[in-house]
């Protein structure tokens, strides 16, 4: 293969009359333009031999595709990269080429056929599966939509609301399911895979299977007036649940003009919206995660040096509360042995509980079987001494937030686990060296921080000393994989790299309010900007114990950027602690229905009291964007410390640590991709002038002020030498 070229396919026919065209781009067989110009060429070739009677299409190395290459969209959006004319590869190679021939098309598929790999096989005449293939339409989750005939040809073949379940979810169908849907013929074992669909190729020559066009084909679409109705539903969900994004309206257009108009005229808007949409700021966002989360696993000088992971046959954790049992249930849902050590039978037994409880949520909505659940459960076992720790690989502690009692624990643990055993922490705020000063095991300390709930929420910070050893980092972020979450791998400092984003967020609103700002208009634009809530909600769900524990490490650390104010301590001394008392900055009701509460302006009164703050009439009346600013800033500000320090040694770890961990919206591309496109002049100008007026929790740090003043992108690599890790 040339250097410069993405793929290929190759083609091989056979005596019986078939050309098998094999897509070969790995690791997923990406449909890249090279495939499919190869494709195009190869077809062509096939139904002008006089030797070959049907083709069959298939993917290498047991993957039909994974779709197009993503990567070509980010080349158009640079304009590296020249976007054929609309329709070329949809309606000109797919519809009137391939679905069109006088010679029959299978596809085989094997492992899975996901976007433009699923749309190649709708326009092949059958298609034949392996079991557990995966089979969808993903699209809208990159912010583009299927654009090779999927908005036609999937309700052709499944129906109108399942393929709008399919597409508007991205999730993926099994092919068991694809079978009794109708979207595949046939499911075979992997070994007969190619010889059944070139058997269903020839029948189908041969009139024995019948010749299916599935963009022709009508019997699974409702009457007009049934879809229409259909249709103004999901477009209702989809403006409530996607407010922000334009492209799954757009693609609903596609789809409707087909159904209205026409599988042509479908194709056509399809081909016009699919070009559309590639400009769009969000698809660049979510463009840019797909690839940023993929990159977090790639650490330079930790996974370019030809480091294995070791094995890790069991783990140990200490501490069964909210964490501990949460990170042993995500453990032991992955096949993990796990011994869960508490500090006495009572606290033992609740542990277990979690873990247990955990597990039979799952029973109860139908995604875990009974017997699952007993082999799952069999693989937790309780201690309530370090005895059971001898054969361990890894140890996570997870006891309360106490400095001391970590240290006695790290020193037992040096005595008790085997030396090459891995000793982490998941401490949200405590510095990884004080944590391990009582031990001489420094290079096998390591965080790893995981969120609530751990077993749900999909992020891992794996937080690195300088002492931690590389081999460490790569057997955890193995780990973190296996477990199916999204490791970071940041430097150690208090907060680390996910708190110390968060954390001047709601300072900034508390500010705010200080200076008569309504805490409600600020939750409420913070949510319309895509966060899941604002952060006075936030505040509440999390409880105030736990905002004034962190705010304590805060000023503690960084006191010449932390805003203190009153309004959290002042209603815990009044028993509102925040939704678990039912009282926060909202009163709850029964089912935790979230309602203002008149009094909070009681505690904002005192609290700026107590500061000396004043209502500042710029800041009673700030429209919802300098809502979004002057929160947000102060977020990018900290970002640009963390990456300036080395704590994050990309930034678009940073994104995505800030989208899996903070809930920042995937759609703006995480912190720094959304402060690039914004610009950093314009943030270090605003940051300067607030911190003229309001003081240093606003000034811009070094790093911002630099690139600010250049309007240099805060993105672009920091030099290696100021790098820690
Ligand atoms: C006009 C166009 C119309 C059309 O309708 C649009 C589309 O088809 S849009 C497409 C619709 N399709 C989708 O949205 C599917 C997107 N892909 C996925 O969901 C998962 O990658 C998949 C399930 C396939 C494998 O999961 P896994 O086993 O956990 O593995 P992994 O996730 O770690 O990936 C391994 C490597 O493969 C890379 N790569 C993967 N796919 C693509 C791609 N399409 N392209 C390029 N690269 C791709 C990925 O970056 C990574 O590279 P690296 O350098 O090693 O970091
Ligand atoms: N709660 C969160 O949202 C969150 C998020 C990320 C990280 N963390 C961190 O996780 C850790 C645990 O937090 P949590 O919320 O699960 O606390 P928790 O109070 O719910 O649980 C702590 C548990 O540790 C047990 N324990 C105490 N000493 C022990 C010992 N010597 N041996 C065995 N067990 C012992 C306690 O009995 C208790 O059950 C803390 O370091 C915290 O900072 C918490």
């Amino acid at each position: 293969m040339d250097s410069r070229t993405k793929g290929k396919t190759v083609m091989e026919v056979g005596g019986d009359g078939v050309a098998v065209i094999t897509l070969i781009n790995p690791p997923v067989n990406s449909l890249s333009f090279d495939v499919l110009y190869n494709l195009k060429s190869n077809y062509e070739e096939a139904l002008s031999r006089n030797d070959v009677k049907a083709i069959v299409i298939t993917g290498a190395k047991g993957k039909f595709s994974g779709g197009f290459d993503i990567s070509g969209f980010s080349e158009i959006q640079k304009g590296t990269m020249k976007e054929p004319k609309v329709g070329f590869i949809s309606i000109d190679i797919i519809t009137d080429l391939l679905e069109a021939a006088r010679k029959p098309s299978v596809a085989a598929i094997d492992g899975l056929a996901l976007g433009g790999g699923l749309e190649l096989s709708m326009a092949c005449h059958a298609r034949i599966s392996t079991p557990g293939a995966q089979l969808g339409l993903p699209e809208l989750q990159l912010g583009v939509i299927p654009g090779f005939g999927g908005t036609q040809r999937l309700p052709r073949l499944v129906g109108l609301t399942k393929a709008l379940e399919m597409i508007l979810t991205s999730k993926p169908v099994r092919a068991e399911e694809g079978h009794s849907l109708g979207l595949i013929d046939a499911v075979v074992p992997s070994a007969e895979l190619l010889t059944t669909a070139r058997r269903w190729a020839l029948d189908i020559v041969e009139r024995r299977k019948p010749w299916i066009t599935s963009l022709l084909k009508t019997d699974k679409l409702p009457p007009l007036g049934e879809a229409r109705e259909i249709l103004k539903f999901a477009r209702g969900q989809t403006r409530k649940q996607a407010p922000n994004m334009k492209h799954p309206l757009m693609c609903l257009d596609a789809l409707e003009m087909g159904i209205v108009s026409g599988p042509r005229v479908g194709l056509e808007k399809e081909a016009e919206v699919g070009s559309q949409v590639i400009s769009l700021d969000t698809t660049k966002g979510l463009i840019h995660v797909f690839f940023s989360q993929r990159g977090t696993v790639k650490v330079p000088g930790v996974t370019d040096r030809g480091l294995m992971p070791r094995k890790i046959k069991k783990v140990a954790i200490i501490g069964g509360g909210l964490m501990g049992s949460g990170i042993a249930t995500a453990l032991i849902l992955s096949n993990y042995p796990v011994i869960l050590k508490e500090v006495n039978e009572k606290f033992l037994e609740a542990g277990i509980g979690r873990v247990k409880a955990n597990l039979q949520s799952r029973v109860r909505k139908g995604s875990m079987s009974k017997e699952k659940f007993e082999k799952t459960m069999s693989l937790l076992k309780g201690s309530l001494d370090y005895e059971s720790f001898r054969d361990v690989d890894m140890v996570i502690e997870a006891v309360i937030e106490n400095i001391s009692l970590k240290q006695q624990i790290f020193a037992d643990l040096e005595k008790y686990c085997p030396q090459h055993c891995i000793l982490a922490s998941n401490t949200s705020t405590i510095d990884l060296n004080k944590i391990g000063e009582r031990t001489k095991s420094q290079d096998r300390i390591v965080g790893a921080h995981f969120f609530s709930p751990a077993h749900v929420m999909p992020l891992l910070e794996i937080v690195r000393t300088n002492h931690t050893s590389a081999q460490v980092i790569v057997d955890l972020l193995d780990v973190g994989k296996k477990i199916k979450k999204t490791p970071v791998v940041v430097g150690n400092c208090t907060g680390f790299a996910v708190n110390r984003m968060f954390f001047p967020y709601t300072q900034a609103a508390m500010f705010l309010v200080e200076r008569g700002a309504d805490p409600y208009l600020i939750d409420s634009a913070v949510s319309k900007f895509g966060m899941p809530m604002g952060p006075f909600r936030l505040c509440d769900l999390v409880g105030f114990g736990v905002a004034i524990a962190t705010a304590t490490q805060f000023i503690e650390n960084f006191p010449e950027r932390t805003y203190k104010s009153m309004i959290i301590p002042l209603m815990q001394e009044d028993k509102r602690a925040g939704e678990a008392t039912r009282k926060g900055f909202y009163l709850y009701d029964d089912k935790r229905k979230a309602k203002p509460d008149p009094e909070l302006k009681k505690y904002i009164e005192k609290a700026r009291s107590i500061s000396g703050a004043n209502v500042d009439p710029k800041l009673v009346k700030l429209s919802e964007k300098e809502i979004i600013e002057m929160t947000f800033f102060p977020v990018v500000n900290e970002a640009c410390r963390v990456f300036a320090e080395g704590i994050a040694v990309k930034a678009a770890d940073l994104d995505i640590a800030a989208i899996m961990g903070m809930g920042f919206p995937p759609y703006r591309g995480g912190i720094m991709f959304w402060a690039d496109s914004i610009g950093s002049k314009y943030i270090y100008s605003r940051l300067d002038e607030w911190s003229k007026t309001y003081g240093d929790f606003f000034k811009p740090c070094a790093f911002l002020a630099e690139r600010g003043s250049k309007g240099a992108p805060l993105s672009a690599p920091v030099e290696q030498a100021r790098s820690r890790l």
